[in-house]
C-alpha cells in the first residue's frame, strides 16, 4: 500500500512534437510496465499512451489517457495531455485534476507558440512544474538557450539541476549538479543508470553550474545561506527540500535536460517527479460549489470526509463507459452509491479500476487524492459525484466557446440514427462540441474549437460508428431589407361562382431599425377593425422570403393607411392576401438591399504577428476598429463579416505559429457590398 504523500498525479504537456509521447513512453518503460517500446509513427503498433487508432495514424496525441506506473515507492499517475491548439480542452482538463506537471521543451525549437499556452494554463491552476529539454540529440540543440528562453519569455525562476554531457551526436548524458555525478544510461533501452566520475573537461563548468544553482535556491533559505558563506557543505537533503518548497510555492522552476528518444536523463527526471512534485495532500484546497445553498466550500484531501469525485474524461471501454475520476476528498468503496450533482440523480459505483498500460487493476476501494477509473457510471465529462446527502459541485473547468461550425447532413437513411448516436457520445466527452440545428436549413450544425476538432469528429464518426456525412460550410445567415419608403395600392379581387374575394389595402413600407414594425392608421372603417389582424399576418408573411435571393426580411415598418372591403365578399383569408401582396409591391420599388451579419472579433497574439494579421484581416473585408496592449499580447478588435470567416481558425494559426487566439461574437446586420451580391446563393 502506497503512503498517498507518495502519490504523484502529473501530467505531461508541451508544444506538439516536442517528444512528450515519446517521453511518456519511456517512463512506463523505465517503470517497468511495458516491455517493448515503440516508436510514435514507427512501423509498429504504435506509442502505447496513443492507444487510439487515429492517434497512431495523425502521429499526434488526440486525448489523454491516465496510467499509474510505480517508481522506487513512489505512484505516478501519469496524464498524457494533448499538445494542438484546438484540443485545449483536454489540456484544460488534465490541468484541473493534476498535482504537477512536466513542460516539454524541443532542445532546438525552445520556447514555441504552444509553449506559451501551456505555461498560461499552468500559471492559471497553480500548477507546480518541472521543465525537461529535451532532443539533446538534435543538431543545433543547446539547452542554455532554452533556459534563457525559460526565463526570458516565460519569466520562470528556472532552477537548473544538470549540465549537459557532450551536445548534438556526441551527447552522452548529464552532470547531476546536486550530487555531482556524471550521468550515463547503458544497456540496450539506456534503463542502467551509471554514475561516473564528472569528466576533467567539464568539472569546472559543473562546479559553476552548481555554485550558481546553490546561489539560486538559497535566498529561499536561511539555513543554507549560512553554511554557504561559512564556506560548508550544503548537505543534499536541506538542498532537495529548498527545491521542493520553491516548487510546490511556484517559485522556482527545476530544469532537466536529456533525450527521450536516444534513451538519456529519463530516469533523473523521474527521481526529480518523486523528489520535488507535490502529493495530493499538499495540493492547494480546491473550492466546490454548494448548488443548493449556493455557497462557496473547501474541499480537503481527507480520506474520512464525504466523498468528492470529478469524472474528467469518458472512454468507451468493452465493459461499458470508462471514466477517469479524481477523488477529492473521502474515500470511495465499490458497491457505495453516489450523487451526481448535475443531473441530479444516484449512481451505484460497482467497479474501480486502475489502468495500467497492459492491464486494469481491480481496486477495492480509492482514497482522497487518486485518480482511478470507474466503470459503467452513467455521467459526462465535468460532472461531480459526490456522497448521499450532499450536493457539491467542483469549480467548472474553463471551458471556451466554439469558434467555428460546419453543418453535416447524413448520406444515406442509415446514416442517420449512427450519427445521433455518435453525437450523443462526443457531446458528453466534449463540451466543446457543440451541435444544433438550423432553423433555416434543418441541417445539423456542429461547432468546435477549429477545423482540425471537427475533422477529428467526422473521422471518428466514420470510423467508430460508420457514419458517412457530406460535410457543407453552414448557409450564413442573410437577410434582405430595403434603402427607402415605398408605398401600396393592391386589390385582391376574385370573383368564382358563389361567394366571392375582395381585400383592398392602401399603405407604405419604410427602413426602420426594429426587425419589424405594423402600423395601423386607417380611419373610419375603411377597412372594419376585424381584419386588420389579418393585414398584419399578410405582412409578416411576406417577410418570410425575400426578393433578391429570398432570405428573411428585416427592419422594415409597414404603415397601412387605408382601402376599402365589401360588405359579403372581404373576409380575413382576402385581407391577407391582399396585404401580402401589397407589401410584395411596394418591397420590389422600395431599392431591397442584402444584409449580412458581422461578428465582432478579438484576437489576442504576441506583438510580433501584428502587422500580418492586420493585413489578412483586411483582406477578409474586416474593418479594424483598433488594438490594445495586453501583458505581453496585442489584441486586435475589428468588425468582420462572417460569411469571410470560413478558415479563420487555420489561417490565424499558421499566421502566428499557433500562438494567437481569437474569439467572435454577432454584432450586427450590414448591407453586402454591391460587387458580392451575386456571389451569394
Ligand atoms: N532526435 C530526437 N527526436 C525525438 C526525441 N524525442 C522525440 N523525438 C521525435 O520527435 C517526434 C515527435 O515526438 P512525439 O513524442 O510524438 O511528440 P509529442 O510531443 O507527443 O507530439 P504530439 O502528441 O503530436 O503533440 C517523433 O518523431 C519522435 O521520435 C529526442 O529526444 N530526440
Amino acid at each position: 500500500m502506497i503512503s498517498r504523500s507518495n502519490i504523484r498525479n502529473i501530467g505531461i504537456s508541451a508544444h506538439i512534437d516536442a517528444g512528450k509521447t515519446t517521453l511518456s513512453e519511456r517512463i512506463l518503460f523505465y517503470t517497468g510496465k511495458i516491455h517493448k517500446m515503440e516508436e510514435v509513427g514507427g512501423d509498429g503498433d504504435g506509442a502505447t499512451m496513443d492507444y487510439m487508432e487515429l492517434e497512431r495514424e495523425k502521429g499526434i496525441t488526440i486525448t489523454s489517457a491516465a496510467i499509474t506506473c510505480f517508481w522506487n515507492d513512489t505512484q505516478i499517475n501519469l496524464i498524457d495531455t494533448p499538445g494542438h491548439v484546438d484540443f485545449t480542452i483536454e489540456v484544460e482538463r488534465s490541468l484541473s485534476v493534476l498535482d504537477g506537471a512536466i513542460m516539454v521543451l524541443d532542445g532546438v525549437a525552445g520556447v514555441q507558440s504552444q509553449t506559451y499556452t501551456v505555461d498560461r494554463q499552468m500559471k492559471r491552476y497553480r500548477v507546480p512544474r518541472l521543465a525537461f529539454i529535451n532532443k539533446l540529440d538534435r543538431v543545433g540543440a543547446n539547452p542554455f538557450r532554452v533556459i534563457e528562453a525559460l526565463q526570458e519569455k516565460l519569466l520562470l525562476n528556472t532552477v537548473v539541476l544538470e549540465y549537459p554531457i557532450g551536445s548534438e551526436d556526441k551527447f552522452a548524458g548529464v552532470i547531476d549538479l546536486i550530487d555531482m555525478t556524471a550521468n550515463y544510461f547503458e544497456g540496450e533501452n539506456g534503463e542502467k543508470l551509471v554514475k561516473k566520475p564528472i569528466p576533467e573537461n567539464l568539472q569546472k563548468e559543473a562546479q559553476l553550474a552548481r555554485e550558481k544553482l546553490l546561489d539560486r535556491i538559497s535566498i529561499h533559505s536561511e539555513e543554507m545561506m549560512t553554511k554557504l558563506l561559512a564556506g560548508e557543505e550544503v548537505p543534499k537533503q536541506m538542498i532537495w527540500d529548498t527545491i521542493r518548497q520553491g516548487t510546490l510555492s511556484l517559485e522556482f522552476t527545476p530544469v532537466l535536460m536529456g533525450s527521450a528518444f536516444k534513451n538519456k536523463g529519463v530516469q533523473n527526471l523521474l527521481d526529480a517527479i518523486a523528489l520535488y512534485l507535490p502529493s495530493p495532500i499538499e495540493r492547494q484546497v480546491v473550492t466546490a460549489t454548494d448548488v443548493s445553498t449556493q455557497q462557496v466550500v473547501q474541499v480537503y484531501p481527507d480520506p474520512s470526509a464525504p466523498v468528492v469525485a470529478f469524472a474528467f474524461k469518458l472512454i468507451d471501454s468493452e465493459f461499458g463507459q470508462l471514466t477517469y475520476t479524481r477523488l477529492y476528498s473521502g474515500t470511495l468503496k465499490s458497491g457505495d452509491r453516489l450523487y451526481n450533482s448535475r443531473t441530479k440523480k444516484q449512481v451505484r459505483v460497482n467497479r474501480l479500476v486502475r489502468i495500467e498500460v497492459d492491464k486494469r487493476q481491480e481496486l477495492e476501494s480509492a482514497t482522497a487524492g487518486e485518480i482511478f477509473g470507474l466503470i459503467g457510471v452513467e455521467c459526462a465529462s465535468g460532472d461531480t459525484l459526490c456522497s448521499l446527502g450532499t450536493n457539491l459541485s467542483l469549480e467548472g473547468i474553463f471551458v471556451p466557446e466554439p469558434v467555428m461550425t460546419i453543418a453535416i447532413t447524413p448520406k444515406s437513411q442509415e446514416d442517420i440514427e449512427r450519427i445521433s448516436r455518435a453525437l450523443h457520445r462526443f457531446v458528453r466527452e466534449d463540451p466543446t462540441l457543440h451541435i444544433s440545428t438550423d432553423p433555416e436549413s434543418h441541417k445539423t450544425l456542429m461547432s468546435g474549437m477549429g477545423e482540425l476538432h471537427l475533422e477529428i469528429y467526422l473521422e471518428r464518426m466514420k470510423r467508430e460508428y460508420h457514419a458517412e456525412v457530406y460535410v457543407s460550410p453552414p448557409a450564413v445567415a442573410y437577410r434582405e431589407t430595403i434603402a427607402k419608403a415605398a408605398t401600396f395600392d393592391y386589390t385582391f379581387k376574385k370573383q368564382t361562382g358563389g361567394a366571392g374575394q375582395y381585400a383592398h389595402v392602401i399603405g407604405r413600407i419604410e427602413p426602420c431599425e426594429e426587425p419589424f414594425i405594423f402600423e395601423n392608421r386607417v380611419v373610419g372603417g375603411a377597412i372594419p377593425n376585424q381584419f386588420i389582424p389579418a393585414c398584419e399576418q399578410g405582412c409578416r408573411d411576406a417577410l418570410k422570403t425575400g426578393w433578391l435571393k429570398g432570405y428573411p426580411i428585416i427592419k422594415v415598418k409597414v404603415i397601412l393607411e387605408g382601402g376599402s372591403h365589401h360588405p359579403i365578399d372581404s373576409s380575413e383569408l382576402a385581407f391577407r392576401v391582399a396585404a401580402r401582396f401589397g407589401f410584395e409591391e411596394a418591397f420590389a420599388k422600395a431599392q431591397p438591399i442584402l444584409l449580412e451579419p458581422m461578428m465582432l472579433l478579438e484576437v489576442e497574439t504576441p506583438s510580433q504577428f501584428l502587422g500580418r494579421i492586420q493585413g489578412k484581416l483586411l483582406s477578409r473585408r474586416a474593418l479594424l476598429l483598433g488594438s490594445q496592449t495586453r501583458d505581453n499580447d496585442v489584441v486586435i478588435r475589428a468588425e468582420v463579416p462572417l460569411a469571410e470567416m470560413f478558415g479563420y481558425s487555420t489561417e490565424l494559426r499558421s499566421l502566428s505559429q499557433g500562438m494567437a487566439t481569437f474569439s467572435m461574437e454577432f454584432a450586427e446586420y450590414r448591407p453586402v457590398p454591391e460587387n458580392l451580391i451575386n456571389a451569394v446563393r
